[in-house]
């Protein structure tokens, strides 16, 4: 068993660190019996753990060479098991889903976004809306018929040509996504700015995501980026607060016909303070800092996620001309990508969860256990007090127990008599080969957005372009990821693009 630890387990093991003791808390983890593929890793991010070996050590997010008996960690992070066997996640968050609802706390504080809400396996009417899903109808609608701006992100005038196709797809999947966040009324002039902001605000956060940010130190070595960070609170005041405003006027002149996310979070009564009440009148409307900052995880989450996927999707029909001609041969046979044509697209849908299962765009799903409830991993003991749970989702979607050729992009797989026939984008009730929108109380409750969005996307792009490999820059497609808090093409897929029909 000692074996299939990684280093960095068994230097915990030997040495305890005379500040903070956190190695004798490792020792109990690592001394217990762990199954394969759950990792014990303590005061390492996944950034640096790689350098474990070569002697460098993680002091508060730095990566420095320093003797051990130098390292201080003022405020210690609890110890973290990392999850990547398919096996573990269907037991942990589906049997067992209710001692798995809790997230760690977040990077920095937040008003209110639902990521960072103590719910539990309770959520109520009183909690935040989670229920994305109803906005299908408001996103898919854009996508559907002829293929609109939107659908076909900017690209009319350079085809045929070489692009860079993330910042086109950004533009137009944001915009989607702010008009299901804020309704129809949003001004397009100033879309661009919200969506400049959201962007810089994911870079920078992760930048820092897994660095361990409780102690001074940490906040010291990390300040740029905090700075920017708290500056990004301002600015969405600023950007969000006269779009819920407009929403709160438009809405009360049309009669509010359709449901955008802020009419939801407009209606919404949450317990007032801290008192948690279940009492009609004890109960308050969201104050302006907590609007908006779930206006920004909506938009944040939104875009990036779907933006990744369609560009990872069209990567591979780039790379694999039978997968786009055989995909472009069901597109053009349905008339347009409504909910009721999608419905007709088995392949369009297996070239999607494909994609999900190999490149997710939440790389990492984290949870907060108490220790009592670690032996439903399975046999490990844990020391006192709370750790965390780092689901691997890339790795769950790429196991070769589960997955023939695991690497290979082969939608086939889904199709009738593949060998993931029924295997769908949440988890199943009996077992999870792939859990990209991760399981249990905190799945995702964009899923269903973000698949709509995804298909009308690709259904539009195929109809409307030829995908071919690039002739500059040598011809190929580096399929690199990069996880920063979303996992990236770390090379922008560019590629010829040429135009099928003409363009409406
Ligand atoms: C391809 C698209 C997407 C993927 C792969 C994805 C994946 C995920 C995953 C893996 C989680 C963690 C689930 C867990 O802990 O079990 C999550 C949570 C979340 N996602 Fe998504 N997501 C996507 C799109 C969206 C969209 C479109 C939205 C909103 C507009 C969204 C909003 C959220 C929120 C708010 C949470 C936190 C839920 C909670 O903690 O209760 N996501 N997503």
């Amino acid at each position: 068993m000692e074996d299939m630890l990684p280093d960095i387990t068994c230097k915990f093991r030997r040495q305890t660190c005379a500040v903070c003791k956190r190695g004798a808390e490792a020792e109990v983890v690592a001394a217990a019996p762990v199954e394969p593929r759950v990792q014990v890793l303590h005061h390492q991010p996944a950034s640096s753990r790689s350098k474990a070996s070569t002697g460098q050590w993680h002091v508060a997010g730095a990566s420095l060479r320093l003797p051990h008996a130098l390292v201080v960690f003022p405020t210690p992070p609890p110890p973290e098991l990392e999850i990547g066997d398919p096996a573990l996640p269907h037991r942990a968050l589906v049997e067992n889903a209710n001692a798995f609802a809790y997230r760690p706390p977040g990077l920095f504080p937040v008003a209110l976004n639902l990521s960072s809400l103590p719910y539990g396996p309770h959520p109520d009417a009183t909690s935040p809306p989670r229920h994305f899903t109803l906005h299908t109808s408001v996103t898919s609608r854009h996508c559907s018929g002829r293929p609109s701006k939107a659908s076909s992100p900017g690209l009319s005038a350079q085809a045929p040509s070489q692009v860079v196709v993330r910042d086109h797809l950004y533009a137009a999947v944001f915009a989607l996504v702010a008009r299901a966040c804020f309704g129809d009324g949003v001004d397009e002039r100033h879309v661009s700015a919200r969506q400049r902001v959201i962007q810089e605000f994911v870079v920078t956060a992760g930048e820092l995501s897994g660095i361990p940010l409780g102690s001074r130190l940490a906040k010291l070595v990390h300040r740029r980026r905090l700075r920017h960070l708290f500056a990004f609170r301002g600015r969405q005041a600023e950007l969000f607060l006269p779009l819920i405003a407009a929403r709160r006027r438009s809405r009360a002149r049309h009669g509010g016909v359709r449901r955008p996310y802020v009419d939801s979070l407009i209606d919404v009564r949450v317990p007032s303070d801290n008192t948690g009440s279940r009492d009609i009148d004890c109960r308050r409307a969201l104050r302006d800092d907590e609007m908006w900052s779930l206006v920004s995880e909506f938009l944040g989450g939104g875009a990036d996620t779907i933006v990744a996927i369609i560009e990872w999707t069209l990567a591979h029909l780039v790379i694999q001309p039978e997968v786009q001609s055989e995909l472009r041969r069901e597109v053009d046979a349905v008339d347009a990508a409504s909910d009721k044509s999608l419905r007709k697209m088995p392949y369009l849908h297996a070239v999607v969860l494909e994609s999900l299962r190999m490149h997710p765009s939440v790389p990492f799903v984290p949870h907060r256990v108490r220790a009592e409830d670690a032996t439903l991993l399975g046999e490990t003991t844990v020391p006192a007090g709370d750790f965390n749970v780092r689901f691997v989702v890339g790795d769950i979607g790429r196991d070769s127990k589960a997955w023939t050729d695991p690497d290979e992009f082969q939608p086939e797989r889904y199709l009738a008599g593949g060998e993931a026939e029924g295997v769908g984008p949440s988890a199943g009730p009996k077992e999870m080969k792939m859990m990209p929108f991760g399981a249990g109380h905190r799945f995702c409750p964009g899923m269903g957005m973000a698949v709509v969005n995804i298909k009308c996307f690709l259904a539009a792009l195929v109809r409307e372009f030829e995908w071919a490999p690039p002739v500059e820059g040598g011809g190929g497609v580096d399929m690199t990821d990069l996880n920063v808090f979303f996992k990236v093409m770390k090379k922008p897929l560019s590629t010829r693009v040429t135009r099928r029909t003409r363009s409406v």
